[in-house]
């Protein structure tokens, strides 16, 4: 039987609520499932691992990971370290590493949530937003000089490739192809940001030329925010940068009921390294360490894992599970307006798997 390795590394904050839920609901699947087995293993690496060795993960840990089939991923985040040490020393680190450079987001509107817009009907928000997850606004690349002077000076470059342009908008186009619509949009800002961002709009002219049977469109990222609000039946798939994809796809998140439901991939394409599946929430310092946290980003980022490996069957299962259990008000987290826990949630979803092989 195939054994799948799984790297667990919850980081931080409900990273450490999530994961492990996470762990719980793929194993209880694999064992419904009979097909396949899974074998975690667990990285403390986070916040607590930085005060006890002064980093976020080990110079030498890409090594440890490189074996895996998959690593399911919490949250880099700690309220007592910056954000940007927390970010850079650890989940960048993994997906800049392993070259994961298609950060995927699928949303919907589960069946039983109410999201926030009056005149969008659940099949009116089915979207698929394609990060640009290697370079751009988070390259990296910068500076600081003359700290704390008033003469400082402070740079964030962004940074954009054609290789790395060429290789998302393609990846964007596939995509796009192999949903039942065919639509893509290519969001930039060429208006505002005339080098790298006018590059993007040649590129996606160049790439649309190979697909003739995928319908896309432009929007520049101002005008897409307000055309996800008043106009969500007329996107599918969105291809963005870095940072305009992070922006949209926690609005999207919003606008189908919380951010505590939205999973993320973090792709290498290629396979030349493993993939990283995420809820796309961080530590969420106001409800941390209180059972409130709403696992279901990551049971869908767990769905997002198992597609990957090719388990399809299961991954169908699982998301089976998840839509009967946010179909169900009782079960809703405090995030949905529900009083349900974490737990309550991942036990239904367990159930849920076990029945289903009855
Ligand atoms: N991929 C990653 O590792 C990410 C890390 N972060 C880090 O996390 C820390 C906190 O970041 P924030 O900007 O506050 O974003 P956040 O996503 O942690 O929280 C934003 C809001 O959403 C709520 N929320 C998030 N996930 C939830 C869930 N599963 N259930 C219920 N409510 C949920 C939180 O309670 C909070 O009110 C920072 O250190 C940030 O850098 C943030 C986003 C992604
Ligand atoms: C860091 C962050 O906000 C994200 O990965 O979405
Ligand atoms: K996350
Ligand atoms: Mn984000």
């Amino acid at each position: 039987m195939k054994t799948y390795r799984i790297a667990a590394i919850p980081g931080d904050g409900i990273g450490q609520e999530v994961v492990p839920a996470g762990q719980e609901v793929l194993e209880a699947l694999a064992a419904a499932d009979g097909g396949f087995e899974l074998s975690f293993t667990h990285f403390g690496w986070g916040g607590d691992w930085y005060r006890a060795h002064g980093e976020m993960m080990p110079a030498d840990g890409l090594d440890a990971l490189r074996g895996m089939d998959a690593i399911l991923f919490g949250s880099a985040g700690d309220a007592r370290i910056p954000d940007h040490v927390t970010l850079w020393g650890l989940r960048l680190k993994i997906c800049q590493g392993f070259d994961q450079y298609a950060n995927v987001r699928p949303t919907r509107i589960l069946p039983g949530i109410d999201g926030p817009l009056k005149r969008c009907r659940p099949e009116d928000l089915d979207w698929v937003i394609v990060r640009e997850n290697s370079e751009g606004e988070y390259a990296g690349v910068g500076g600081r000089v003359h700290q704390g002077h008033p003469i400082e000076a402070a740079t964030d470059v962004s940074m954009m490739t054609r290789v790395g342009v060429e290789r998302i908008l393609r990846y964007a186009f596939r995509l796009a192809q192999s949903r039942p619509r065919r639509q893509l949009t290519v969001v930039t800002k060429s208006n505002a940001q005339r080098h790298a961002m006018v590059m993007w709009d040649e590129c996606a002219s160049a790439i649309a030329a190979e697909f003739p049977d995928v319908r896309w469109d432009k929007e520049l990222v101002d005008a897409m925010t307000a055309r996800m609000v008043n106009r969500p039946a007329s996107i599918d798939t969105v291809v963005a940068t870095n940072l305009h994809a992070d922006i949209l796809s926690d609005l999207a998140a919003a606008l189908a009921g919380s951010l505590g439901i939205a999973p993320t991939g973090n792709i290498d394409p290629e396979r030349r390294y493993p993939s990283m599946f995420e809820p796309i929430h961080g530590s969420a310092f106001d409800i941390m360490g209180q059972g409130l946290a709403n696992p279901v980003g990551t049971f869908w980022s767990c769905v997002m894992l198992l597609e990957h490996l090719g388990e399809t069957s299961a991954a169908q299962r699982l998301m089976q599970a998840i839509e009967s259990v946010t179909a169900t008000p009782e079960l809703h987290t405090r995030d949905l307006g529900g009083t349900a826990r974490t737990a309550d949630v991942t036990r239904a979803v367990c159930r849920q798997l076990a029945a289903q092989t009855r």
